[in-house]
């Protein structure tokens, strides 16, 4: 079984790569996907980012607040630090117990999507996830940020906070063995990931 990691900065094209590699039939655990999951009404974590936060931090119908916490917390390092340590142990918990689950079913390849993979490396190691390889996907700040206006609504103060908040370029390629450019076009990209995968599952 090969276990791969896909990382890239926000609005890299990481979760395309990604989701076309769950289209081929690979195994997937998306930890944005984790993330959202964790904070369900009634969750414990939900909880206590109540307690830590405030009553803001949570809508009318007790659902996380997302626009009003990612307002509180790419603003300002402490409270950022204070949700990574709620969050990332209980999303990599959750990312441990699917991968168990995918190889016991005989998987050869699982992909684990994790756009913060440099910040919490250490976390994947202690908890056994070690990664065959890793593969950052990247594109220059400018065309991020020009995609996070457009597709995620962002104004342009909150796109420069959300990438000030992460690691840099250089630290993401750093770990990975393999950098995938996506000012290149999507079919290009595609097919430069599954030349790796082709060639990673015959050695
Ligand atoms: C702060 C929250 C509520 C903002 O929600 P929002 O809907 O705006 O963003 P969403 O969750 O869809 O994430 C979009 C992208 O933001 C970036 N991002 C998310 N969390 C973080 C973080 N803690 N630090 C830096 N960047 C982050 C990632 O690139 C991610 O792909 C949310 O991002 C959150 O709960 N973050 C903490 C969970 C986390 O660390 N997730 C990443 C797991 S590796
Ligand atoms: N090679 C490419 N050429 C042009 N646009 C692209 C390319 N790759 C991705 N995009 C576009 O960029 C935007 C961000 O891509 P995607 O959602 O895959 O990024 P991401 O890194 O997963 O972002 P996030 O961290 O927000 O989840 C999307 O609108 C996507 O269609």
């Amino acid at each position: 079984m090969i276990r791969i990691a896909l990382t890239g900065g926000i609005a890299a094209g990481k979760s395309t790569v990604s989701k076309h590699l769950a289209d081929c039939g690979y195994p997937r655990v998306d930890y944005d996907v984790l993330a959202r999951e964790a904070v369900k009404p009634g969750s414990p974590i939900l909880q206590h980012i109540q307690a830590e936060f405030g009553p803001s931090s949570l809508t009318q119908n007790g659902e996380l607040n997302r626009p009003w916490l990612a307002r509180n917390v790419f603003s300002d390092t402490n409270k950022l630090s204070v949700l990574n340590s709620l969050m990332h142990p209980a999303v990599y918990k959750q990312g441990k117990w699917l991968d168990d689950r995918y190889r016991k079913t005989g998987a050869k390849l699982i992909v684990h999507d994790i756009p913060l993979l440099y910040e919490t490396i250490e976390i994947a190691n202690q908890i056994g996830l070690v990664f065959d390889h890793i593969v950052t996907v990247e594109a220059p700040e400018n065309i991020r940020i020009a995609r996070m206006i457009r597709t995620r609504s962002m104004t342009l103060a909150q796109a420069q906070a959300r990438i000030a908040s992460q690691s840099s370029q250089a630290q993401r390629e750093s770990i990975s063995d393999v950098v995938i450019d996506s000012t290149q076009p999507v079919e290009n990209m595609l097919h430069e990931i599954d030349t790796y995968i082709k060639r990673w599952l015959t050695a």
